[in-house]
């Protein structure tokens, strides 16, 4: 969070006059698609994902990688008689990654730590530059990892945005100590890429808890997936160590599931509003964290069930806090948030101290909006106390946050007045969101 900022435009969150009961088609996971495109860029074939999420984050990640030499072809198809159905696909065409190419990360964590080491791969000078707010965000890691590895970076010294990766067309790679407890992103930034190192990587996490594991096992699993040798810890490895064996990856056609994380404010509206909303194609398996949501917000008041349908969500009218370690699905906390503030009883929110690195500071965000509308949250060294209150209308800041807009959306519901002040900022992931929202409302 910075200062307070200057109104936007707003959006009169819509009021639920009652129950809700909707089957909302959520879009394609960002964690998926944005993985999905880098190790499609580094396969040794050229490769299909269909269903890609489409919003600024997946295509700042698209446009980088074809400013470094690869092609990707955007296609609808109408048919269901093509493989993966009716939609969109992406044909991802690998080729020489070269510079000189200059990347826009936007405020993408996945795309400022995930393609520095793809960068390095590359023949040439690669800029990369974002938003304000990227300047701020946590580099370090990677930054660092990749000169162990051998790659020359220009960062002017700062250990952040804007720098210049000077690729010399391979990588060494080996052996590399990091300090990722800021951001997953810093392994899984390495992992991805390391295949296509010299000596593949060896990435030993050094210092505190490591935050969104689920995001790992997500890097983990793809690698696996296009056909890359990963040894982790959980497969009976040293803790905290992983290692990829170098070699070719395999083009693959991959549709891509929804994106459950934002999916939350969908299944919150049934919770709040003790309705029912059924999410179609909910996968049965997934590593991504929002599949945390059935557990939480059944412990929460609601009940859930996987059908053919999808995930059938019904909320039973009432809405309880909780006690809960975050750590692992970070990117849930401000939903749940919003959901607290409305509950019957008084929540704490732990293990969520980076999320004061997030696209605003989280934390502070949350606390001062909630605040603003008459709650009573206060911020701990690691995540927020939420003792609910009668709230009342007013606007809800966004701070660039499209978290932020979607959980003053879930506030909205239960309480008349609220105005979000910049909604278009849920563009980062889900550039639908007002138009599912007031669809799922019947309007
Ligand atoms: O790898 C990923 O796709 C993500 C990892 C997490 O980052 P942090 O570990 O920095 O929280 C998560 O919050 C982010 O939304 C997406
Ligand atoms: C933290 C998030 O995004 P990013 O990928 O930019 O880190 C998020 O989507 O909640």
């Amino acid at each position: 969070m910075t200062a307070t900022p200057a109104h936007t435009a707003l959006w009169p969150a819509p009021h639920a006059s009652g129950a809700v009961t909707a089957t909302v088609h959520v879009p394609g996971s960002k964690s998926v698609t944005n993985r999905a495109l880098v190790l499609a860029s580094l396969a040794a074939e050229p490769g299909w994902l269909r269903r890609p999420l489409r919003s600024r984050d997946t295509l700042l990640m698209a446009g980088a990688l074809r400013a470094m030499g690869v092609g990707i072809e955007e296609t609808v198809s109408s048919s269901s008689s093509v493989a993966g159905g009716p939609g969109e696909a992406w044909r991802v065409i690998p080729s020489g990654l070269h510079g000189p190419a200059t990347v826009d990360v936007g405020n993408a964590g996945t795309v400022m730590r995930f393609l520095p080491p793809v960068a390095a791969l590359a023949d040439g000078p690669i800029r990369f530059d974002g938003d304000p707010r990227s300047y701020e965000r946590p580099l370090t890691g990677v930054i660092n990892a990749l000169r162990v590895l051998g790659a020359r970076i220009d960062d002017g010294g700062r250990g952040a945005l804007p720098l210049t990766v000077h690729g010399g067309g391979a990588l060494d790679g080996g052996p590399v100590e990091i300090d990722a407890s800021s951001s997953s992103q810093f392994v899984s930034a390495l992992l991805l890429s390391g295949p296509r190192f010299n000596q593949g990587v060896e990435v030993r996490h050094v210092g505190g808890a490591l935050p969104s594991m689920p995001h790992i096992r997500m890097t983990v699993d793809m690698l696996r997936s296009a056909g890359a040798q990963v040894d982790t810890p959980e497969a009976g490895g040293e803790p905290n160590v992983w290692r990829v064996t170098p070699g070719a990856l395999l083009g693959r056609d991959l549709t891509v599931e929804p994106d459950l994380s934002n999916a939350q404010p969908f299944l919150a509206a049934a919770l709040v509003t003790g309705g029912t909303v059924t999410i179609p194609d909910w996968p049965a398996h997934t590593t991504q964290p929002g599949d945390a949501l059935r557990q939480i917000f059944t412990e929460m008041g609601g009940s859930c069930e996987l059908t053919e349908q999808g995930l059938v969500f019904t909320g039973s009218g009432a809405i309880h806090g909780l006690d809960v370690d975050l750590s692992e699905v970070g990117e849930l906390t401000p939903g749940i948030a919003a959901v607290a503030a409305l509950a019957d009883s008084p929540s704490t929110l732990r293990g969520v101290a980076h999320l004061r690195l997030h696209e605003t500071d989280r934390l502070a965000a949350l606390t001062k909006e909630i605040n603003g509308l008459g709650g009573d949250v206060t911020e701990t060294a690691d995540g927020l106390h939420i003792r609910p209150r009668r709230l009342r209308g007013g606007v809800f800041h966004t701070y660039d946050d499209h978290r932020m807009a979607t959980a003053g959306a879930v506030i909205g519901l239960a309480v008349d007045g609220v105005q979000i002040e910049n909604v278009a900022t849920t563009a980062k992931t889900l550039p639908d969101f007002p138009d599912l929202w007031t669809g799922m409302l019947g309007n």
